[in-house]
């Protein structure tokens, strides 16, 4: 489902970061809030996980059971083994034989099928948050809310796991709402980019290239030049 955000206004204290703000984010799109640190994305999207209050405004099109989340950290279970972390998350949802079926599936398309008995200690931080990515798409969700979850990884371990990620994604489109202030990170995801800044926070652009292949090469002249007008707007 589509998510509206109507006439949102919050505060902390003096400080105005929402102000009649408007917004839409695409149904089954990767939509991206690109903005520099201390803009307002982390307060918006955790006012869309319920996580943070909010003094006015509507949201439209938000279920909270129908919600996945992919962090920063991993936020793995550390007694849990790899499989048993993602089981965790769909007892209730399915019986023992589907979700069985689920992770051992959702493992593969991770490359992790091989270390299901592991527990989290003993994984790199790049297999952490590739369990955490087959995690958040072995839920039964519509929407799933990322917080820069590639951060800290180097580049080329980052290419890894987003190529898993859109993988997934295909096979499983959900509307995602994706945070970061990374405009490499976003040329390589997005559908939709939403370009914020100022305070309150304005959306200074929404840039479509969902037309795009998703077979991204950022050193194409297509990417650079849209990087370049990106930088500029930041
Ligand atoms: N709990 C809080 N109390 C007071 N001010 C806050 C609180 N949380 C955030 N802020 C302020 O609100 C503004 C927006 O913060 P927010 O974390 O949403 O930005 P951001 O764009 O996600 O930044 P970053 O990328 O650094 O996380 C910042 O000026 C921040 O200092």
């Amino acid at each position: 489902m589509s998510i509206s955000i109507k006439n949102l206004n919050k505060s902390y204290d003096d400080l105005k970061v929402y102000k009649d703000f408007n917004i839409k984010f695409e149904k089954n799109k990767i939509n991206t809030l690109l903005g520099p640190s201390g803009c307002g994305k982390t307060t918006l999207i955790n006012i869309i996980a319920g996580l943070s209050k909010y003094d006015s405004g509507h949201i439209e099109g938000l279920d909270f059971r129908n919600i996945s989340y992919i962090f920063q950290e991993p936020r793995l279970i550390p007694w849990l083994s790899v499989y048993d972390n993602i089981d965790f998350v769909l007892k209730g949802q399915f019986e023992q034989k589907k979700r069985d079926q689920i992770i051992r599936s959702h493992l593969e398309l991770v490359n992790l099928h091989e270390f299901k008995d592991y527990y989290p200690e003993n994984l790199s931080g790049g297999m952490k948050q590739r369990v955490s990515i087959a995690r958040a798409f072995s839920y039964p969700s519509n929407i799933l809310l990322m917080d820069e979850p590639f951060k800290g990884l180097d580049m080329s371990l980052k290419q890894d796991i987003i190529n898993s990620f859109i993988k997934l994604y295909e096979k499983q489109p959900k509307t995602i709402i994706y945070v970061t202030h990374h405009i490499d990170e976003s040329l390589l995801l997005s559908d939709y980019i939403y370009i914020l800044n100022n305070s309150p926070v304005e959306i200074i652009e929404k840039i479509s290239i969902f037309e795009e292949k998703r077979e991204r090469d950022l050193s194409k002249e297509y990417f650079l030049d849209l990087k370049e007008y990106i930088s500029s707007k930041l």
